[in-house]
């Protein structure tokens, strides 16, 4: 498998450290503060990089929502405020680049519509994201490849005929696919980790990962396991916080936890070819019965 370098001396692929994501998306409830904090912890925990969702809220909500009352912590407000409301523009993203530099964390989003592209670039993000709902957005899908930066394409929600023609579409070069299951929350039953493996059959070239939206870690960490080399979570300061994706988050304790056992397990798998430590030298002398030549 070829690793993707998403900045200089940062790869994603066999070989590495798997790269793990904190994803913000909307947890932030429109606020730069709460954000910033996000990033903080996020930071703290030893993840490699924090993720946002980028939206032009006119042309992703359908305008059959557009008039749908909605009560949010601001008041009883129109479907579309209240995505406006939430959305970052210039000054937040501003603030969230010099942020993310002074913290050495990498930082990038998932752009929903074309013209968040166009607004994104001028961060040069190490890369972009297509979320699961973008696969089958061939536009959207060429606007993000004319950026000629790498692309991680999530694959929840889709069939494998589907998976096999947005890679048609954009191709191999520089390309990261995520494993995934759109439930929010995810049922354990409805994981599918051996899709991790499967993926890797199927572009035997190009990293694989894994977006999960479970609530325990054990199975982020066990696709680690299976071979992926990037992993995306939620996360959230306060899963009993208001807003769409808290509850399927994890929280700071949480992801230190997810980053440890992640690292632990790397280490822990080890090369395969079976040796007799050092360590174990005193306990197999210790602890093996000495045989007599008849027994042997
Ligand atoms: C929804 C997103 O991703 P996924 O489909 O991987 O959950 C996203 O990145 O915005």
């Amino acid at each position: 498998m070829q690793a993707v370098e998403i900045r200089k001396n940062r790869f994603i692929g066999a070989g590495h450290p798997a790269y793990i994501i904190a994803e913000i998306g909307i947890n932030h409830n429109g606020s730069l503060d709460l954000a910033k904090q996000l990033i903080s912890e996020a930071a703290k925990a030893g993840c490699d990089a924090v993720k946002f969702q980028k939206r032009t809220p006119e042309l992703c909500v359908p305008k059959d929502q557009w008039e749908k009352q909605r009560d949010t912590p601001w008041g009883r407000m129109s479907y579309i405020d209240y995505k406006r409301k939430t959305e970052f523009g210039q000054a937040e993203y501003t603030a969230i680049d010099d942020y993310c530099r002074a913290l050495g964390i990498d930082w990038f989003a998932s752009c929903w519509d074309e013209p968040s592209v166009d607004f994104m670039e001028q961060f040069q993000p190490v890369l972009y994201k297509m979320a699961s709902a973008s696969l089958t957005d061939k536009p959207l899908l060429d606007r993000v490849r004319a950026t000629g930066r790498p692309l991680m394409l999530s694959t929840g929600m889709s069939t494998l005929d589907e998976i096999n023609q947005a890679v048609k579409w954009v191709g191999l070069d520089k390309l990261m696919i995520a494993h995934s299951t759109s439930s929010y929350p995810c049922p354990p039953a409805e994981l599918n980790l051996r899709m991790v493996p499967v993926l890797q059959g199927m572009f035997p070239g190009t990293p694989i990962g894994y977006s999960g939206h479970e609530t325990g870690l054990a199975t982020t960490v066990a696709a680690v396991t299976l071979g992926a080399s990037f992993v995306e979570r939620h996360f959230t300061l306060d899963r009993a916080m208001w807003g769409s994706d808290h509850a399927a988050s994890v929280e700071p304790g949480g992801m230190a936890k997810l980053v440890r056992d992640i690292r632990d397990v790397e280490e822990g798998l080890g090369d395969g070819v079976k040796r007799v430590y050092d360590s174990e030298l005193e306990p197999r002398a210790r602890l093996r019965r000495e045989l007599t030549p008849n027994q042997e």
